[in-house]
């Protein structure tokens, strides 16, 4: 479902310290994949902890527009029947997968290799995004695709009848491309395989060999090279979503530049492929402990207790962009009430998220009085420890701007406001009273 309502406008007032217990929702990246591993799987796959924010939901839809019975029955709760790799009905209308990348190319690599035929839609967000990346690919198992001008939603595609294996290097470090041709994969006789040279997230990998899948990673001189066996039978498994560590940095990043501050996060997802804010932050001298580590639903996890203090800037070097790509403009803001320059390299595929979320957090901070410097590839913050405040930021259709212009608030001297908050219920739909909860000035 796209975002369509009326902008919802927030702001941002400066706090005093917050405390307490910020239990985050599901992780986002996990919960698409247990629902659509779910739909792929003969028999009954029961989840927990899902998050259910409006990316998720509209995952869960098209998975029942693909002929899956799914089924909340309690907060987090869910129950999905599949009906198999190969098994996917065609739907009757449109999938709108709203905002959400991730949805609309693991989905159209999950149905490429059955021979039905689906169109993608998206909101304004999504109908910028380049969708080329994942149906170049997918064409090579023999499905035919047309798509809008640019290679841009809308797009149909046709499945391929009778699918041949792929092995395939990504031209760019994504999760959703390995994910997207992993899944079509799926249902193609023989192997197929994918090698990327940075290693992006691998919820994908993890679970398929928890629903029974043959699937191997090996390290070799071209990068990962992942291996998945085709047409297995997908055995449904319990899923206990871990908390996202995406979700997590918010607040996170609240208590660390709110003076005074001192909270607790449990049961936030530590997995290596996630883990760069938490790296860079510790650099940056930040007060965090990791207690109970442990693990949960096949991940690491630990509780997090993070407290306010000094901060200085630091150089993040490319090679670790991919395993916080989403915690860019968080990390930005976090950077201006350090002291000296902070400097994130290697961050192109920013460009290309929700909005271009470069520009969108170089802008608004800068209206807010921070210096700020961006390249194609770069962005430089130059920390003073403070933040004037006082300007109203665009949230461009973009969860993650609009709360990081909202943490921004909780610490500057005049308040922030973004224009539209409505985004923010993609990922993290109780942001609001869990910020509140802490004792952050939102309204
Ligand atoms: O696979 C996933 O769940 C995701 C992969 C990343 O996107 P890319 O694959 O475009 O890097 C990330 O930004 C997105 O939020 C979630
Ligand atoms: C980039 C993101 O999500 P997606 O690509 O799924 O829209 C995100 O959540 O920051």
């Amino acid at each position: 479902m796209s975002h369509s309502a009326e902008p919802l406008p927030m702001t941002a007032r400066r706090s005093g310290p917050l405390t307490g217990t910020a239990k985050v929702p599901g992780d986002k990246s996990i919960s698409h994949r247990a629902l659509i591993l779910g739909a792929l799987s003969v028999g009954e796959t029961h989840i927990t902890g899902l998050l259910e924010g409006q990316d998720v939901l509209d995952t869960a839809k098209a998975m029942q527009a693909f002929g899956a019975q799914v089924q909340r029955l309690d907060e987090g709760e869910w129950r999905v029947n599949g009906v198999g790799i190969g098994g996917f009905a065609e739907p009757e209308g449109v999938i709108d997968c709203g905002n959400s990348g991730t949805g609309v190319r693991l989905i159209m690599g999950a149905m490429a290799t059955t021979p039905i035929t689906a169109t993608f839609t998206g909101d304004a967000s999504l109908s910028h995004r380049p969708m080329g990346r994942i149906t170049d690919p997918l064409e090579l198992f023999g499905c035919e695709v047309t798509a809008r001008e640019g290679k841009r939603l809308p797009v149909t595609i046709r499945g391929a009848s009778e699918p041949v294996p792929v092995r395939y290097k990504t031209p760019v470090a994504s999760a959703q491309i390995k994910s997207a041709i992993l899944l079509a994969g799926l249902n193609a006789p023989g192997e197929t395989v994918v090698i990327e040279t940075e290693p992006t997230r691998d919820h994908t990998e993890r679970m398929l060999a928890g629903f029974g899948a043959s699937i191997r990673t090996e390290i070799t001189d071209e990068g990962r090279v992942i291996t998945l066996k085709g047409r297995p039978e997908l055995n449904p498994q319990p899923v206990a979503v871990p908390c996202d560590p995406s979700s997590a940095a918010f607040p996170v990043a609240a208590a660390l530049i709110v003076p005074g501050s001192e909270i607790r996060v449990p049961g936030v997802s530590r997995n290596p492929t996630r883990d760069g804010l938490f790296v860079t932050l510790i650099e940056m001298g930040a007060d965090i402990r990791f207690e109970n580590n442990r693990e949960e639903g096949g991940e690491p996890v630990a509780d997090l207790v993070v407290r306010h203090g000094p901060l200085k800037g630091v150089t993040v070097p490319p090679e670790r962009a991919v395993s916080m790509i989403d915690e860019f403009p968080i990390l930005s803001v976090i950077a201006c009430f350090a002291q000296g320059t902070t400097v994130m390299q290697g961050v192109h595929e920013l460009r290309v998220k929700e909005s271009d979320r470069i520009d969108a957090m170089a802008v608004g901070l800068r209206a807010n009085g921070a210096e700020v410097e961006d390249t194609a590839d770069t962005m430089t913050v130059h920390g003073k420890g403070v933040l004037g405040g006082g300007a109203t930021c665009a949230s461009h259709l973009d969860h993650r701007i609009a709360m990081s212009f909202l943490v921004a608030g909780l610490a500057s001297e005049r308040p922030i406001s973004v224009d539209d908050g409505g985004p923010i219920a993609t990922s993290f739909p109780d942001f609001l009273p869990l910020m509140r909860g802490l004792g952050a000035q939102i309204d």
